[in-house]
């Protein structure tokens, strides 16, 4: 009974121009030109809403566990040069962008963060969100750099639908997405960096399964190319020290609530996806399934409220 609810989102992954010795400035300018570009290619596609790789403006330098250069990337989400800059991209173009960084927040103690500015299609700042889960895994050193975040799983009423960001690592935390889809999401981003010898049996399976678990369209952005950094560093495994994090595999996709999914984008190329969803599917998958009607939910959450109580006792029954 519906009209179709049409929506084109555009997926960007991208190497970094410059190599990680380069000065900040430079390496920043560069970036946001390159991706300039590839937005002036994307609103020639009709994209309405955009979202770059996790920390974009930067090489993903948290694998050395220096403080310097690096934290010299955090910006301002507010009114900081890329959100200026993002700003005029979404104004100029009438797209929604969301733009992941790495946040310096002066306003409380200059913590960093790792947020997402979504920005409006007016150009106004919608509001930002933050990464819930920071990685503990291999080379991912990532609470040197910033904390895990407090704002929740907020959703952003665009003109174009709902959407969300589930930023990298929330992706294989399935309760990280249930929120962002209990709070109405319709679309839920999910800016990432991560490498093959990781993570790359995963990739095609997580954010698709979320899809259908959660009634909504998935958006897997990953970043492509190798990293090189001026000091060597270890991985804390007995082997050789090292200058790099290892393969950023691409592959970006973006998976329906049937199940559906599109072509990955190449594992070694910069790539924008242009994809086009009708987000009434998810209704529809909705009142095939009902996972929302049938999920139990005061029960997990009586359930989990105990569990987390450090005198808990699981009810293991015994003969
Ligand atoms: N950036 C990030 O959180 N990477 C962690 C590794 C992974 O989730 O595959």
């Amino acid at each position: 009974m519906r009209r179709p609810q049409l929506v084109r989102v555009g997926l960007v992954q991208n190497k970094t121009p410059l190599p990680a010795e380069a000065p900040v400035v430079e390496q920043v300018s560069a970036l946001h030109r390159r991706i300039e570009a590839i937005v002036e290619v994307a609103a020639m596609c009709g994209v309405n809403i955009i979202c770059f790789q996790e920390a974009w403006t930067m090489p993903f330098a948290f694998c050395t566990r220096e403080k310097l250069p690096w934290t010299e990337f955090a910006e301002s989400a507010e009114d900081g040069i890329t959100t200026r800059f993002c700003q005029k991209l979404a104004k100029k173009h009438s797209m929604v962008v969301i733009s992941p960084i790495l946040e310096r927040d002066r306003d409380h103690g200059d913590v960093l963060w790792n947020t997402a500015v979504v920005i409006s299609n007016s150009g106004a700042i919608l509001g930002k969100t933050r990464k819930n889960h920071i990685p503990r895994v291999g080379d991912f050193n990532e609470s040197t750099y910033y904390m895990e975040g407090n704002l929740g799983h907020p959703v952003f009423q665009t003109q174009f639908g709902r959407i969300a960001v589930n930023i990298c690592y929330g992706r294989h935390h399935p309760l990280n997405w249930l929120m962002y889809s209990i709070n109405g999401a319709e679309i839920i981003f999910n800016p990432s960096a991560t490498i093959g010898t990781l993570s790359e049996s995963l990739w095609p399976i997580e954010a698709r399964n979320a899809a259908i678990a959660n009634h909504c369209f998935t958006c897997a952005i990953n970043r492509v190319g190798e990293e090189h950094f001026p000091n060597e560093f270890t991985s804390g495994d007995g082997k050789k020290a090292h200058q790099d994090f290892g393969y950023f595999y691409g592959s970006s996709y973006v998976a329906a609530p049937d199940g559906s999914r599109t072509p990955g984008l190449s594992r070694n190329r910069d790539g924008l996806l242009v994809t086009e969803l009708d987000l009434n599917l998810c209704r529809q998958m909705n009142d095939v399934w009902n996972f929302k009607m049938t999920g139990r939910y005061e029960m997990y959450a009586r359930e989990l409220a105990e569990a987390v109580k450090p005198n808990y006792s699981p009810p293991i029954l015994k003969e």
